[in-house]
């Protein structure tokens, strides 16, 4: 169990290139198993998270290299269809594995997916949707027994809740199913885009990603491609959160200016400057950020339940009262008892979190509940007075990739112990 040690108090400067994006890179990886041939990923993040997915495919019998940041995966080997429960368990996008698997060998066996624990977490629009396609899906002893000896076949599914995880496991599903599968009420994510960029690159026939129906039409087969995975929003939103609490000016380089349209507002409401320019984003934060509008997660294009931690992080010091609502999960507030040991004032019911500023944070022995909850008590550290040492690096590291180099490079004193 790792610690990160943070002595708060410096200012941040300098530029960074920001990783590419967990939430598309997990689903692509699955997705690949659809392939023949080989795919070339580029920008992948080096994340515990991404570890795990390459190894349920080796344990699938696929071949995965890592270069750095590339990844080399050729699936033609696979001969399995069960995923054991410890791979299972490590991630949440191991449940997109079941459109991938079941549509390439006609049978998956897997038991129910991890991820973090900020809400319940149900899987039943996945099964719903892959059941409409003529799925024959059993839960057994903690175990998905799923069929389809025929293929799938393409039809229209319409999602009660825009889900991220349902859009993408349905569209991976439905490249190589008979027919035309049509989402309505798909997620927009610009990671579903991503996805789509990939799998229409492999041959398939996806239209409508990045709006509410998106229409997918069967194909033979895909071949493996090459693709960049696209720059991670939700680092970008951390990393400004860094910059905002600390009172610095910090450059990040990389970024897609339009997925993070939500997330810039509320950063100059709090009193900071952005200048964009050719996917660079320049921060300038003030002394004392003001407190922001209300915050209410929504899926995207509203502000993202994942940048809800960082973003109620930098209000703890804010001039004034900001108020969250969570929508999206249930249980999204156990970062705020750990900021409160640090001095933080901030009072949660339900979906809502008010945050009275504070002038000063304190350091303190601290525990991240979750990944983006141990985000945003790194975000406090940077600004609290004295150490904070933050228990549960893990979580950390299931989503940003070495966040103490990247952070010390920009000038902070952080350092794993
Ligand atoms: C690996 C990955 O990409 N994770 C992201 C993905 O998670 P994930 O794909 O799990 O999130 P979903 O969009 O599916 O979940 C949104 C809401 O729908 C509910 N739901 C979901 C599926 C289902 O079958 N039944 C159901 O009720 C969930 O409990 C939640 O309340 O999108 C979330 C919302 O943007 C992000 O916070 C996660 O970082
Ligand atoms: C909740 C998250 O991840 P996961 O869905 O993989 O648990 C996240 O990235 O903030």
């Amino acid at each position: 169990m790792s610690k990160l040690l943070v002595t708060g108090g410096k200012k941040l400067d300098g530029e960074v290139e920001v990783q590419g994006a967990k939430n598309s890179a997990l689903p692509i990886i699955a997705a690949s198993i659809l392939t023949k041939g080989e795919n070339v990923i580029y920008n992948c993040p080096s994340l515990s998270d991404v570890d795990a997915s390459v190894n349920i495919l080796r344990y699938l019998g696929c071949a995965v290299t890592r270069y750095g940041k590339t990844l080399l995966i050729s699936c033609d080997g696979i001969n399995r269809f069960d995923v054991p429960d410890e791979l299972m368990r490590k991630t949440r996008s191991s449940i997109v594995l079941l459109g991938a698997v079941l549509a390439r060998t006609g049978r998956a066996r897997l038991s129910f997916p991890g991820g973090c624990e900020i809400g319940s977490r149900p899987i039943d629009l996945h099964l719903n949707s892959l059941r409409e396609m003529g799925a024959d899906i059993r839960e057994k002893h903690g175990y998905l027994e799923c069929f389809a000896p025929k293929g799938l076949y393409g039809t229209k599914i319409t999602l009660s809740f825009p889900s991220v995880g349902a859009t993408e496991d349905i569209m991976i599903a439905a490249c190589l199913a008979k027919g035309t599968t049509t989402i309505i009420n798909a997620a927009r994510e610009p990671e579903i885009c991503d996805l789509a960029d990939y799998l229409n690159s492999c041959g398939a026939d996806i239209s409508g990603a990045g709006e509410g129906i998106v229409v997918i039409e069967g194909v033979g087969s895909l071949s493996g491609s090459v693709h960049t995975v696209i720059p991670d929003r939700i680092v970008a939103a951390t990393l400004m959160s860094c910059a905002a609490v600390t009172g610095s000016k910090i450059v990040l380089n990389g970024i897609i200016s339009s997925h993070l349209a939500a997330i810039i507002p509320t950063f100059k409401s709090a009193g900071c400057r952005i200048r964009i320019s050719d996917g660079n984003l320049e921060i300038t934060a003030p002394e004392r950020l003001k407190s922001m509008k209300t915050i209410r997660t929504m899926p995207f294009p509203g502000f993202p339940t994942d940048a809800q931690a960082p973003m109620l992080a930098a209000s703890c010091v804010a001039d004034g009262t900001t108020v969250f609502v969570e929508n999206i999960f249930e249980n999204r507030y156990r970062h705020v008892p750990e900021l409160v040991r640090m001095g933080a004032n901030v009072k949660t019911e339900g979906k809502v979190a008010v945050v009275e500023g504070v002038n000063m944070l304190y350091g303190a022995s601290v525990e991240a509940p979750d990944l983006r909850g141990g985000a945003a008590l790194v975000i406090a550290g940077l600004c609290a007075d004295g150490k904070t040492e933050i228990g549960g690096a893990e979580y950390i590291e299931r989503g940003y990739e070495c966040i103490e180099l990247v952070l010390s490079t920009l000038g902070a004193d952080i350092k794993k112990i």
